[in-house]
């Protein structure tokens, strides 16, 4: 029975002995298989830090490969490994500090060569648009630091290799002077001078279109002041003309009347001699009639006084002439007064219609940037009293160059008249339109909430871009890019401004003909 039991005890023990072998040997394995995943773990680490230049951690990590490789407890080189974890934390630090600081020199150096004089017009968008853009905000993205550096390059070609028989001095010159181009172009568009002057500086206004160099940029800036000097003159020689005639008009009038004053006082001191000598006859006859005792007696006496009123009555009738040509006069002066208040009140109107033109754009008769700085000003403060939602949008023409270089600037400009009367049409009674450079229009859209703007300033876009334009008979499709943007918190107007422009902006990087918020 006993030596039964001890060889059950053998068997079971056996049975043990087998079960705790095989579990060794699985973990040997599993010890084997993690120590060759540590080892490929710690290579990885080594070639990460050699690219990171950081010996020390490479040190420590060679050490504890090699002794991965001369020993299979990897539980022993848990000491070694927490150290290395420290390493590794205090070096991602030094990475995030390194990141920081990149994306500081990023945002320094896009400002730097936003600040380039110079430049063309797309390198600056393409620059804003990547200082702006959401994968600008990613920190340290090499992306963004490749397309930064991008436009360096392209930057630097344009500005420092000669091209086209150019120096690099005139490349850097040609936008400031396309610049210059527009803003004369747009202040002759502002004046409103009639006759030879006005015709004339139309003239130069449509030369500038056409992208003149500095030459003759210069030649028609002289000449542009020139014609507003002859302008001006031409304006103040015609309201002195005006004011001397008046004048004239006047003293003559006043002359006339210091006449009619003095024969009307005459008049009264001969009227008043002729009522006494009446008075007189009047008294001769009663005397007469009570002294004489006879008709006899009475005759040679009345005779007298019949003569004496003879004499009264013709100069009665001749002071009675001189009244009739007094009211003459009168009656004469008084039209002539009519007449010169009717001229001053025409001149009066002429200077209301001038003062109202100066807040229209004469081009496109929208209202021009003076109007829209007033207006702005205005519901601005509406805004800030009354806090309703207040919208500001800028509305671009898109590729508006081309059409000027397809069918030459008259087609251009009727382009613009067109697109500024349908969008005005587009607006509410209660907004505002003004043009605010050569293709661009600003509109103010008070007390407007989120749908109705939406939906004005969508139907503005698509009813432009529906817009039948036909010319040699090809039919031109007009679109506008829209940047909107709202009044919030403590935003000044050129704050809000400036938002509109960018969302404008980011309307035409994405492909125009499109409504962007900013
Ligand atoms: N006909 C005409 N052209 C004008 C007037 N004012 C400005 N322009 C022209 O408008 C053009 C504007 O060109 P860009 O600023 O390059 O813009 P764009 O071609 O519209 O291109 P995107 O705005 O990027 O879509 C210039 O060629 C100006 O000469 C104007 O009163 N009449």
């Amino acid at each position: 029975m006993s030596n039964f039991s001890s060889d059950d005890d053998v068997i079971v023990l056996k049975e043990k002995l087998q079960q705790s072998q095989l579990v060794f040997r699985d973990l040997a394995l599993k010890s084997r298989r993690e120590a060759t995943i540590l080892k490929r773990l710690i290579s990885r680490l080594i070639a990460a830090s050699q690219a990171h230049d950081d010996p020390l951690l490479n040190e420590r990590l060679s050490q504890i490969r090699r002794e991965l490789d001369s020993q299979e407890d990897v539980s022993r080189l848990i000491p070694q490994l927490a150290l290395v974890e420290r390493m590794v934390n205090r070096h991602n630090q030094a990475t995030e500090r390194a990141r920081d600081s990149l994306e500081c020199q990023f945002q320094q150096s896009g400002e730097t060569l936003k600040c380039l004089p110079g430049l063309p017009a797309q390198l600056k968008r393409d620059l804003r648009t990547l200082l702006t853009s959401p994968a600008a905000e990613q920190k340290g993205s090499t992306e963004k630091i490749v397309a930064l550096l991008q436009l360096y390059e392209r930057a630097l070609k344009l500005l420092s290799l000669p091209s086209n028989g150019l120096s690099a001095r005139d490349l850097l010159n040609i936008d400031r002077i396309n610049q210059l181009c527009s803003e004369l172009q747009h202040l002759i568009t502002e004046l409103d001078f009639d006759g030879e002057v006005g015709d004339r500086l139309l003239d130069i206004r449509s030369r500038l279109l056409l992208s003149p160099d500095a030459q003759t940029l210069l030649e028609l800036t002289l000449e542009s002041v020139q014609l507003i000097l002859d302008g001006t003159r031409n304006e103040r020689k015609a309201s002195q003309a005006f004011l001397s005639q008046l004048n004239e008009d006047l003293s003559v009038l006043q002359r006339h009347n210091g006449r009619s004053i003095d024969s009307s006082q005459a008049i009264a001191t001969q009227r008043s001699s002729l009522n006494e000598e009446l008075a007189a006859s009047v008294d001769s006859i009663h005397t007469h009639l009570q002294d004489a005792e006879s008709l006899e007696e009475l005759r040679p006496n009345l005779s007298q006084v019949a003569v004496n009123l003879a004499s009264l009555v013709a100069r009665n009738r001749e002071l009675e002439e001189r009244e009739q040509q007094l009211m003459e006069q009168l009656q004469h002066n008084e039209q002539k007064l009519e007449a010169l208040y009717q001229q001053t009140m025409d001149y009066r109107r002429r200077l209301g219609d001038q003062e109202r033109k100066l807040l229209l754009d004469p081009l496109t008769k929208v209202y021009n940037r003076a109007a829209l700085d007033d207006r702005l000003e205005h519901e601005y403060r509406c805004w800030i009293r009354y806090q309703t939602p207040f919208c500001l949008a800028m509305i671009d023409i898109d590729h508006f160059k081309s059409v000027n270089d397809q069918y030459g600037h008259l087609v251009g400009d009727k382009v613009l008249k067109v697109v500024a009367r349908t969008i005005h049409q587009c607006l509410r009674d209660t907004d505002f339109i003004a043009r605010f450079g050569g293709e661009e229009f600003v509109v103010l859209l008070p007390d407007a909430d989120e749908e109705t703007r939406k939906a004005l300033l969508n139907n503005v876009r698509e009813t432009v871009s529906r817009l039948p334009f036909k010319f040699k008979d090809t039919r031109l499709t007009i679109t506008v890019s829209i940047g909107g943007s709202l009044f919030k918190d403590n935003d000044s107007t050129v704050d809000v401004l400036e938002r509109a422009d960018n969302a404008l902006y980011n309307a035409k990087h994405n492909g125009r003909n499109k409504l962007v918020w900013a």
